[in-house]
Order: structure tokens, then sequence, then C-alpha cells
């Protein structure tokens, strides 16, 4: 019997398209006894996604600030690939890439030779935001690298748009991958079988960790990401020029923070983050022009102790960001 390998799912799809709310609904749509790993990607200097996971039981690994394919942290991502194809060794690894991540070389990582042919398959799926799609398409060039990469879109946030947007959004994407496979659905919700084919779950197959002496040693490991990142064919450059700014504060209700949702700069591209009140977690998210703040369920590890919210945006600078907390009497810590 050959030795079982790890199917790759990747998630990819701009900021605030609707990635994690497909990954929860493709969560519970997996069989319960598959080893599944889910390696989660954000752009923003601290990790807001991971909270948003509903599954507690998850094997999660989380690579922040920065995209995993861009040089500024694609290193930690070879390496985390490395510990993922010989100590943990899931059935499938889902990715969940960064929202500004151009997923170009991700074939080329995965079939590295380092991993030995561990990663046996890749099937990348997009998720597109029908209300904001063609509007972002023009201004971001990751946009155009996503939909190029992707074998299957999910056209999500359906319940915002009309039909001729739809097919507009459609358009558009079939004229840059005329392979393209198209399901409409709102948050997320895709059946996994219609997207891709899950192994057979069986426990007695699951590979067993490698043994220390046969992995590289973290120099020849070292060396090895160096090759990776050299290579002059590697598309290492972020393709788009964005900035992650975090805010922490501790008091203040969820009414005095929306004023400064309300007056974001035009160029904030996506916002969340978590309030806390009366000791009661609500999660902001900011997708285009508008926002929602909710009260929050989920049941991961949340800090509670402080609200902190992460903004994506274009410009360089965050003077005016933070003054829109000072205007509201909110002290950044
Ligand atoms: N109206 C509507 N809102 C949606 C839909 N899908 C997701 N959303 C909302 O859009 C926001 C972003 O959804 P996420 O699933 O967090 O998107 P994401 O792609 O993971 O976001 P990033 O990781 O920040 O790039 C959240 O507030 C969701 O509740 C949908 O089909 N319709």
């Amino acid at each position: 019997m050959s030795e079982p390998g790890t199917q790759v799912f990747l998630i990819s799809g701009f900021l605030g398209s609707g990635k994690t709310s497909f990954l929860n609904h493709m969560l519970k749509d997996t069989p319960p006894d598959l080893k599944l790993l889910v390696l989660m990607n954000e752009f923003g200097e601290e990790s807001i996604d991971g909270a948003l996971v509903e599954d507690p039981e998850l094997e999660m690994l989380e690579i922040s600030k920065g995209s995993i394919f861009c040089a500024c942290v694609k290193g930690d991502f070879i390496k985390a690939l490395y510990q993922i194809a010989f100590v943990i060794k899931p059935e499938v690894l889902v990715i969940e890439a960064s929202g500004v991540a151009n997923p170009t070389d991700i074939g080329r990582d995965l079939f590295n030779p380092i991993y030995k042919g561990v990663y046996k398959t890749l099937e990348k799926v997009c998720v597109i935001d029908a209300a904001n799609f063609l509007e972002q398409y023009e201004v971001f060039t990751a946009l155009e690298k996503q939909v190029e990469a992707a074998d299957n879109f999910i056209v999500n946030k359906t319940d915002l748009v009309d039909v001729p947007t739809i097919d507009s959004v459609k358009e558009v994407v079939l004229r840059h991958n005329p392979k393209a496979k198209f399901v409409e659905t709102t948050y997320g919700r895709v059946s996994v079988a219609d997207l891709i084919s899950l192994p057979a779950s069986s426990s007695s197959r699951l590979a067993k960790p490698a043994d220390k002496s046969e992995l590289l040693s973290d120099t020849a490991l070292e060396e090895a990401v160096d090759r990776i990142l050299e290579d002059e064919a590697a598309q290492v450059t972020p393709p788009d020029r964005l900035i992650s700014i975090t805010c922490r504060w501790h008091s203040g209700s969820v009414e005095d923070f929306r004023p400064i949702a309300d007056k974001l700069p035009a160029d904030v591209v996506r916002a969340k983050g978590f309030i806390i009140q009366d000791g009661r977690p609500y999660l902001y998210s900011h997708v285009g022009h508008s926002y929602d703040i909710e009260p929050f369920d989920g049941s991961r590890l949340l800090d509670r102790s402080v609200n902190r919210v992460v903004f994506i945006r274009r410009e360089f600078q965050e003077d005016d960001i933070r003054s829109l907390f000072a205007e509201q009497g909110l002290n950044l810590v």
C-alpha cells in the first residue's frame, strides 16, 4: 500500500470576500474522523480569524503579519509545510490564504522536492465577493492573480446583488480564467462535495510522524528556504501596497466605537476585530463601504481583556485613524 499523503485545499479570495465563512461551513461538512489541519494566513499584524473558526477541537496553525506567498513570511510558510508534511501528517490540509495573497506559486512550493511527494494533490477555490468584486478588481492586482490561479469559484454574497451583476462578475472571471467553474451562494454555504473529493477517512491509514533522524537539520531547512526564496521565477513581491494598523483600547462601548467606523478614511478596504462590552464580545466587520457590529458567540478562546481592531488600508499612514479614537475619548494602548 502506498504511503498516505496529504491533499491540499487552498481557499483564496480578496479581503472580506467570505473565506472564513466558507471555511466554517466546510468544517461542518467534513467527516469528523478525517485528520484535517487548517493553516490560516492573515495579512494583518494580529490574527482575528483564528477566533472566528467555530470548531474548538480543530487543529490549526496561524501565520499572520503578511501573505504566505510574499517574501515577508514565505520562509515561515515553507517551514510550516515541512512540519506539517513530516510531523503532523494530516490527510487534508486546508490553507486559508490572506485576502491580498498572490497564489501563483503555491503549486511549485508544495511540490518542492524537500516535501518528498507528501503533498499529493492541490485544489484551489477562490471566494468572490459578488457585491464588491467589480470595484475591487479595477484597483487590486491580487484579485487578478487569485482569479488566474483558481480552479473553482464561489460567487458569494449573492443576497446583496442582482442577477446582471453576478453575470458581469462571472464574465470578468472567465476573461482571465476560461476554465472557471462557479457555484453561487451566500455566507459560503456550498456543498464541499461539489468542490473537492475528500479521502474516505480511516485512522488506521494515518501516517506516523517521521523519526527526527529522517528530517532535515535546522540549517539544511534554512538553506532550502533560501533557495526557494531566491528562485528568480518566484512571485514574492506583494501585488498590492497595503498596510495593516492594529488599534487596542480598554474602555468604551460599541456605541463609542460606532462613530469611528462611520468616519473611516475611504481607502480602508477591510477592518475587523472585537469590542468587549460588559464582558461580552462583539464582532466588528467592515468590507467595502459597509460594516456590521454583532454579538459574537464564537467558542474559540478569545482575549476579552482588551478591544482590538485591525484596519487594512491603501494609504501608508495611521495618524488619521488614531485621531478618530482620540476624538471619541478612547485611549489606545
Ligand atoms: N450579506 C452577506 N454578508 C456576508 C456573506 N458572506 C460573508 N459575509 C460577511 O462578510 C464579512 C466577511 O466575511 P469573512 O468570511 O470573514 O471574509 P474573509 O474573506 O474571511 O475575510 P478576511 O479574512 O478578512 O479576508 C463578514 O461580516 C461576513 O458575515 C454573504 O453571503 N452575504
